[in-house]
């Protein structure tokens, strides 16, 4: 059987997203002929896919030429029934909140009920690379390089009843002090940083939580098709997109 991964992108030339690396790193995959890989323009293109990548960039450049071409409703169909996996910008596009949104505000896609920061860790200058544990991928024993680029921020991880469990798949470790806080932040900075954060309830502090699951979507603040570890890929494979087509 052939499963089918989608990367979504514009239909734009000046190529808006890092679409091209997900598919290199998804292709890399493709040895065991489980996955194909599309690259998605249009509403055709997406009707043929079982689950979709939505790759890094820019959220608003990326929301607006989906809708210019006609994308966005399709889109926010997709997103209620199939698997969507969203790296960075991904991630915003499959938030249900964001803050620090462009002027005027920004179209989302939603579907997963988070609340998340734009350019939560600062600008292009504080991008930082950080070693993650990932108990979930194969070989768990070796950590994950994470690249956060004009990375967003879980701000809050909300459990509507309406919404599957989300699930925290990692989380940036203790020593890790990203470059920059938000000019807007209001809290202070060992707060914001997770360090000796006393949350009432022992409830965990979203903003060091990077990557999460909830039901068949994955989301990931940083961009694993950057580096030449596929196991995110092979994750969402694994557990995201696999699992939902062995049901139907
Ligand atoms: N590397 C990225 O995808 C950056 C995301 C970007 N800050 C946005 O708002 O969409």
């Amino acid at each position: 059987m052939v499963y089918t991964v989608v990367i979504v992108y514009d239909s734009h030339p000046a190529l808006q997203g890092a679409f091209a690396e997900h598919q290199k790193s998804q292709e890399r995959l493709e040895s065991n002929g489980e996955v194909k890989v599309v690259q998605v323009r249009t509403k055709e293109d997406l009707d043929k896919c079982d689950a979709l990548v939505i790759p890094g960039g820019e959220s608003t450049t990326i929301a607006l030429l989906a809708r210019l071409s006609g994308l966005l409703d399709p889109l926010k169909e997709f997103i209620k029934a199939k698997p969507v996996w969203g790296t960075c910008a991904g991630a915003i596009l499959l938030s249900k909140v964001v803050t620090g949104a462009k002027k005027g505000g920004q179209e989302l896609l939603g579907g997963m009920s988070v609340t998340i920061a734009r350019n939560g860790w600062g600008s292009q200058v504080e991008s930082f690379e950080a070693p993650l544990e990932v108990p979930g991928l194969k070989n768990p024993e070796d950590p994950f390089s994470g690249v956060f680029i004009r990375a967003p921020v879980l701000l809050s991880l909300d459990q509507p009843p309406e919404y599957p469990p989300i699930q925290v798949i990692a989380r940036l470790p203790e020593n890790v002090v990203p470059h920059a806080i938000p000019s807007d932040a209001t809290e202070p900075l060992e707060t914001w940083f997770g360090i000796n954060s006393n949350l009432e309830g022992g409830g965990e502090d979203p903003k060091r939580v990077v990557a999460i699951r909830q039901g068949r979507h994955l989301l990931t603040t940083f961009h694993p098709e950057l580096t030449r570890d596929n196991r995110f890929h092979e994750y969402f494979v694994r557990e995201c997109v696999i699992p939902g087509l062995l049901s139907t």
